[in-house]
């Protein structure tokens, strides 16, 4: 049976940065997907997660540096898929990885990710997924364990087991997520990706030489001391999420956990971190 979404038409001037940081607060309270267009963008929730006041605490909706109007209403997950395919441009990060959906040409660059992302996010146009890949191409990642937490179209693992890992286990905590990922792992014929649906507290006795998290803020801050007990000694955490002013916050938290920091990425606004653990 299809879920119902409800979608939400946001018109936004100047578009940035607010769509970004509209994004982040209608994630945290339960949004899924978001599909910029040229007016501002179309965002997704599921019916049975919305409740009529789902907006009352977006701060951006009141700030006075944007106009921000919206309308809203139901449809159907397959209209959703339709929208994908009219707005999913191609990306490619760096000139070494392009990020496309079955239907685009391939501009044959060394690394290529094939992704049909559906209701899921992860298709290297964020900032946060766009400094991962960054951080994953500078990694040697030869037969390193890794786990992908959040793993969204499964974007990450997947890329990780085209630069050589193995084997990979991929996380996400949403039903659709978890579906999209091994549908996109089967796509990029990839072996060595096992996807769970769950969180932190499907990690037990694991252990990695990578683990990749890209989620938000504050589950960054909840589960971090559970990934970095599933890291080998000078593992690496490479975590993406949350804004430049958070990384205090974070680096706190991670000195805690005997997590050092190596180097950050930024990206209008968002920071993407390499830890090590000691
Ligand atoms: C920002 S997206 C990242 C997707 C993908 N890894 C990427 O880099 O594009 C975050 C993902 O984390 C998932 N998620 C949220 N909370 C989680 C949790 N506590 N444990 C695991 N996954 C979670 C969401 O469903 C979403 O797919």
């Amino acid at each position: 049976m299809d879920n119902i979404y409800i979608e939400y038409d946001f018109k936004i001037s100047p578009k940035e940065p607010a769509t970004e940081i509209l994004v982040a607060e209608l994630g945290e309270v339960g949004f899924e997907s978001f599909v910029e267009n040229e007016t501002g963008m179309l965002a997704y929730i599921q019916k049975n997660d919305w409740f009529e006041t789902i907006l009352d605490d977006i701060f951006i909706l009141n700030s006075d540096e944007f106009e921000i109007e919206y309308d809203f209403h139901e449809v159907a997950q397959t209209n959703w898929n339709e929208e994908w395919e009219k707005n999913f441009e191609p990306i490619q990060v760096d000139d070494l990885v392009s990020i496309r959906a079955p239907f685009h040409e391939n501009p044959n660059l060394q690394y290529q990710i094939i992704i049909e992302p559906k209701m899921s996010f992860g298709t290297g146009h964020h900032e946060t997924t766009h400094m991962m890949i960054q951080h994953l191409l500078e990694l040697d990642l030869k037969n390193k364990k890794v786990l992908d937490m959040g793993c969204g179209t499964g974007i990450l693992a997947i890329f990780a087991e085209i630069k050589g890992a193995k084997p990979i286990d991929a996380i996400d905590i949403d039903e659709w997520c978890y579906t999209n990922s091994i549908e996109n792992v089967e796509r990029n014929n990839c072996n060595h990706i096992t996807v769970y649906q769950g969180d932190a507290s499907l990690l037990t006795n694991q252990k990695y030489d990578v683990i990749i998290a890209n989620i938000n803020r504050n589950i960054l801050l909840a589960d971090m001391k559970i990934y970095t007990n599933c890291l080998e000694k000078d593992g690496i955490l490479l975590l993406s999420g949350f804004y430049e002013e958070d990384l205090p916050i974070i680096d706190e938290e991670a000195s805690k956990n005997q997590l050092k920091l190596q180097k950050t990425k930024t990206k209008n606004q968002w920071l993407s971190a390499h830890y090590k653990k000691q």
